[in-house]
């Protein structure tokens, strides 16, 4: 599971500023190891021409290994046979998503020790803490809570699969895992590259090498 975490690309067609299936591909020969679809906010999709979207992003994550994980929508999620959900402390709660989804991942976002310790109570595969840094990508973000909130739970929680998610660049991507996490979620470090294969490829190098500096 921490493997797959360290660099979970997550995205919509809201955030894309071209195809997200051009999006998508140039962030997977990019090295993307995880992918969320998360189709949310202003504009988003809705119905069949969600599913339809979502049915040809997760060709591309099939067709090169990338976990494929589905944001908010479990029945979307169960239609597609997607690898995972991810649902927030708003969301459907996690116990009954675990009961509803078998052993797919289940991803529960977090803000706090409290809710880590709920999560993994709910038998999630992974938390996703945050927002680290103030966000564009969320209109109903909470307020940063730094990288400090990273060092508190890592502190109480060795072992938990952490990644980290919120206002996350190229220049922040290297303290984020030195404070603990497994890897980093990102939206608009990857979606409003100019180049996004090379700006991926340079997340990925620098969460890679600092995660093997231990
Ligand atoms: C989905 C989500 N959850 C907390 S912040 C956020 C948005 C992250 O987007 P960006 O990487 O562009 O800050
Ligand atoms: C809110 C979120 C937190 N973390 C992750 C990984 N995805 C989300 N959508
Ligand atoms: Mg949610």
């Amino acid at each position: 599971m921490k493997q797959k975490l360290s660099l979970y690309f997550v995205m919509g067609s809201v955030d894309c500023m071209k195809d997200p299936l051009a999006v998508l591909d140039e962030a997977i020969e990019g090295g993307i190891t995880m992918f969320q679809f998360r189709e949310k906010g202003k504009g988003a999709l809705t119905g069949v021409a969600k599913y339809r979207l979502a049915e040809k992003l997760f060709e591309r994550c099939l067709a090169h290994n990338i976990p494929f994980i589905v944001n908010d929508d479990v029945d979307l999620a169960l239609a597609l046979q997607a690898d995972g959900i991810h649902v927030g402390q708003e969301d459907e709660a996690a116990e009954r998503v675990r009961d509803r989804i078998g052993n797919k991942y289940l991803g529960v976002s977090v803000h706090n020790l409290t809710e880590v310790k709920k999560a993994l109570a709910a038998h999630a595969d992974y938390v996703g803490l945050g927002p680290i840094f103030p966000t564009v990508s969320k209109d109903d973000a909470k307020q940063a809570c730094g990288l400090t909130m990273i060092e508190h739970i890592r502190a109480h929680e060795k072992h938990v699969p952490l990644v980290a998610i919120g206002g996350i660049t190229e220049q922040t991507a290297e303290q984020v895992i030195k404070a603990g996490a497994d890897g980093i979620a990102v939206i608009s470090a990857i979606c409003r590259a100019e180049h996004i294969c090379e700006q991926t490829k340079r997340l990925y190098e620098i969460v890679m090498r600092t995660k093997q500096e231990g």
